[in-house]
């Protein structure tokens, strides 16, 4: 039986701006967007049942047509009928290391995995674009999470420009495993506190988005220069998010008060926030204190870094 098994990364913004509303409803952004090295595993394995079926050792994670990895599968057995009556079913199991709901795209980037795999899996030979443009009618974050690394993103995010790059930057991340934020909440509450200050025609989203405020960013990362990235993170979503979770704000600004972070932000639409620091060996320091500091065993720590890369295979068999 054909199978394969690939490894799905995490992201982080290390830059998100709210540009104003979109005729479809999402918002117009300008995201750079970074891979990190907290990763899911993603199995597929041909079936002999010619159904879809989704494992997960995740509690908060469902386990049935609503897992983006599922939705994924499906999207792929829709587009290409005879090969999946070809083939038959597939089952998708996946190990969970990357916080649920925490925006880091879990999801998306499950989902991204499971098009590069069954693309594989069955043969098809289709290029990334073409694979891109199958994530971005999944979610937002997918078409990113294919190839990962650093990039700049705009539309509703799925339009990618990559950006050289910017391995082993160290971070520390924090997450509560009992706090979620939604993100059409986040964006809603957005649209309502702050729509009145951006543009609502088409006209006036083209001169905002050529007035957009990452090129600082964009040469911080040409510089591979982890002090000046960290001057110049920014999320438009922590105006909404920071008020309403008060833990968030506290991780937040106690981050920002250890000795040896270069900077702090909250990722995508939170609740998780990661800080920037010169090492590794600084990066376990900074996790200690924050452990000290917040003995909570419901906060969630990690070490991590920066990567090059999106969706990786890690092993596969080609045998029917
Ligand atoms: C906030 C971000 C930042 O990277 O990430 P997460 O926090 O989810 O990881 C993304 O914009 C999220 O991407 P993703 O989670 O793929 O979003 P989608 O499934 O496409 O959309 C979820 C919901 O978010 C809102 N949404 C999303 C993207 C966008 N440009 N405008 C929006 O208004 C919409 O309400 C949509 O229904
Ligand atoms: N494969 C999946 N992995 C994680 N979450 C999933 C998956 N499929 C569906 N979900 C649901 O999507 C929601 C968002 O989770 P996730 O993608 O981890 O966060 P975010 O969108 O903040 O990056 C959760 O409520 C979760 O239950």
């Amino acid at each position: 039986m054909r199978s394969y098994s690939l490894i799905a990364p995490a992201k982080i913004n290390l830059y998100l701006e709210i540009i104003g509303n979109r005729p479809d409803g999402y918002h117009e952004l300008a995201m750079i967007l970074q891979s990190i090295d907290i990763a899911d595993q993603i199995n597929l394995q041909a079936a002999s049942t010619e159904e879809i079926h989704v494992y997960c050792n995740h509690p908060q994670v469902p386990a049935d047509q609503s897992n983006l990895a599922y939705r994924a599968a499906e999207l792929m057995a829709r587009q290409f009928p005879d090969v999946f009556s070809n083939f038959g079913g597939i089952d998708i199991t996946v190990t969970k290391r990357i916080p649920v709901a925490a925006g880091l795209a879990g999801g998306s980037t499950n989902a991204a995995a499971v098009l590069v795999g069954i693309d594989l899996l069955w043969d098809l030979g289709l290029t990334k674009s073409e694979l891109e443009e199958l994530g971005a009618t999944l979610g937002s974050d997918v078409s990113f999470c294919i190839s990962g690394g650093t990039a700049i993103a705009t539309g509703r995010g799925e339009l990618l420009s990559p950006l050289p790059s910017l391995n082993q930057i160290h971070l520390v991340l924090a997450k509560y495993l009992s706090l979620e934020v939604s993100t059409p909440w986040a964006y809603k509450t957005y649209r309502q506190e702050f729509g009145n200050s951006y543009v609502k025609n088409t006209e006036d989203l083209v001169a905002r988005a050529n007035a957009v405020h990452s090129g600082e960013m964009v040469k911080a990362i040409l510089d591979k220069d982890a002090a000046k990235i960290s001057q110049k993170l920014h999320n438009d979503l922590e105006k909404v998010v920071l008020p309403a979770y008060p833990q968030v704000l506290q991780l937040r600004e106690l981050f920002a008060t250890q000795e040896g972070v270069l900077g702090t932000m909250m990722s995508g639409s939170g609740p998780s926030v990661f800080a920037i620091v010169e090492s590794k060996a600084q990066a376990e320091i900074v996790k200690q204190q924050i452990r000290t500091a917040i003995p909570d065993e419901d906060l969630e720590l990690f070490v991590t870094q920066t990567i090059a890369n999106g969706i990786q295979i890690l092993q596969g068999t080609g045998n029917r």
